[in-house]
C-alpha cells in the first residue's frame, strides 16, 4: 500500500446541485484526506489545457463548454491508494453504468454532466495536481 495524492474536481453540475458538502464527506469518510482545495471558474484556456489529451475527440468542445459553464471545486486528496480509492468512490464515467452508492450514480445525470473528475494514474495525478496547485499550497504529508 502506498500513500498517494490524486486530483479531484467537483464539476459545475454538482456545484449547481449544492452537493459539494456531501461529496467532500464521502472523501473524508473513505479516509481520503483533503490536503488542498479551491473553488474557481475555469477559463476556456485552463479547461482546454487540462483536457489536452482529449483534444481530438468529438466530445472535446462540449466537454470544455461544460467545464467552463460554472464554478468548480478542485481538491487534492491524499491517502492509501488514493487514485483508485477516489475512482471507486466516483463510479463509472457514464452515470447509467455507475455502481449504486457511487458519487456518479447518486449525483450525476449524463456522461457530460458527470459530477466529478479524478486522476486515473500516478502520472496523470502528478500532472493534474501541479496544473492547479503549487507545492506550497498543499498541506505537507502527515
Ligand atoms: N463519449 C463521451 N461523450 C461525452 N463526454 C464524454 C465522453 N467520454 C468522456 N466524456 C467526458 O470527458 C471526461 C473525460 O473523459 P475520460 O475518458 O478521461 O473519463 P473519466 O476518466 O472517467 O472521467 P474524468 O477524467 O472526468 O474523471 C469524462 O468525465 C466525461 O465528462
Amino acid at each position: 500500500m502506498a500513500l498517494e495524492r490524486t486530483l479531484s474536481i467537483i464539476k459545475p453540475d454538482a456545484v449547481a446541485k449544492n452537493v459539494i458538502g456531501e461529496i467532500e464527506t464521502r472523501f473524508e469518510k473513505a479516509g481520503l484526506r483533503i490536503v488542498a482545495m479551491k473553488m474557481l471558474h475555469l477559463s476556456r484556456e485552463k479547461a482546454e489545457g487540462f483536457y489536452a489529451e482529449h483534444k481530438e475527440r468529438p466530445f472535446f468542445k462540449d466537454l470544455v463548454d461544460f467545464m467552463t459553464s460554472g464554478p468548480v471545486v478542485v481538491q487534492v486528496l491524499e491517502g492509501e491508494n488514493a487514485i483508485q480509492a477516489n475512482r471507486d468512490l466516483m463510479g463509472a464515467t457514464n452515470p447509467q453504468e455507475a455502481a449504486p452508492g457511487t458519487i456518479r450514480a447518486d449525483f450525476a445525470q449524463s456522461i457530460d454532466a458527470n459530477a466529478v473528475h479524478g486522476s486515473d494514474s500516478p502520472e496523470s495525478a502528478a500532472r493534474e495536481v501541479s496544473y492547479f496547485f503549487a507545492e506550497d499550497e498543499i498541506c505537507p504529508r502527515s
